[in-house]
């Protein structure tokens, strides 16, 4: 069994838990009550490289990684450092986290919120708007192609953005097929764990310019933003580096600074 395979079958576990103490119908009344979703990809867009800043207790590569007492404190710390975006990873047997993290972030930060998540049904969009969230992860690995499509319609419908991952050019035609507007594309296969950041520049160019382009993993600092910079991403998303640092505003500062300059951009070249 792989660690994916691994994870997938605890969250299925807790999954059917919730959805024991908490109805669909419960969820969507919530949902209903829950504010005004942020313009993700406002957030996405522009001639920048955006930062999205995850908040990230542990991992299945590295276990515990920071001992993150208040998840919105840090959230914050990552806005006033200038991020364009939190990340919140939700899920608990294996991340540490929690929908509370994801409601705590959204309630002290007004930046968009992503729900970042092994989703596998709609219940869990739904979740993810009752709890505030802006963007949801949808992972193409862990779909068939027809609950792909059907969970991309369902975010739009209900003001999520859903951010598309993939990790192979198969699973990035899959995405580009069920219509997705924002791709990430993961450095780390979730099946071996292993990291490779040239799998961002192999697959970028086969994505319509008009989709947003998301590094996903790997990013230690502002030359790893620039290496994917220059392979066409429009944002990294970042996590390890960040939550294991002495001051995570300021890691990020430096991240949107080197971000901002358009000379990252492909269409200028890397020599300036
Ligand atoms: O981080 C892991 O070990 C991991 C393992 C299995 C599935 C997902 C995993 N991480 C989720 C992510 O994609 C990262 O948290 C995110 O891209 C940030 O990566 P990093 O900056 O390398 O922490």
């Amino acid at each position: 069994m792989s660690v994916l395979d691994d994870i997938l079958d605890g969250v299925r576990a807790d999954l059917a838990t919730r959805q024991q103490a908490v109805s669909l119908d419960e969820l969507k009344e919530r949902a209903g009550r829950a504010p005004t979703p942020r313009d993700a990809y406002a957030a996405l867009g522009g001639d920048r490289v955006s930062v999205i800043a995850e908040v990230k207790r542990s991992s299945p590569s590295k276990g515990a990684l920071a001992a993150i007492a208040d998840p919105a404190a840090l959230a914050a710390d990552y806005e006033a450092g200038g991020a364009h975006v939190i990340s919140v990873l939700t899920e608990q047997r294996r991340f540490g986290g929690s929908l509370d993290d994801l409601a705590a972030v959204r309630a002290r930060v007004d930046i968009p919120i992503l729900r970042k998540d092994f989703i596998l049904t709609a219940y869990q969009l739904w979740e993810a708007r009752a709890y505030g969230a802006d963007l949801a992860l949808l992972m193409v690995v862990s779909l068939e192609q027809e609950a792909l499509v059907s969970l991309i319609e369902r975010a739009d419908s209900i003001g999520l953005a859903p951010l598309v991952e993939v990790h192979t050019v198969e699973e990035t035609e899959r995405a580009i097929a069920a219509g997705a507007k924002i791709i990430g594309i993961n450095a780390r296969d979730l099946k071996t764990l292993e990291v490779d950041r040239d799998v961002f520049s192999k697959i970028a160019p086969m994505i319509p310019d008009d989709i947003i382009k998301i590094a996903e993993s790997g990013v230690r600092g502002p030359h790893d933003l620039l290496a994917y910079a220059r392979g066409g991403a429009d944002a990294v998303l970042v996590g390890e580096s960040l939550v294991t640092g002495k001051d995570p505003r300021k890691a990020v500062e430096a991240l949107v600074t080197a971000g901002a300059h358009p000379a990252t951009r492909p269409d200028h070249g890397s020599e300036g």
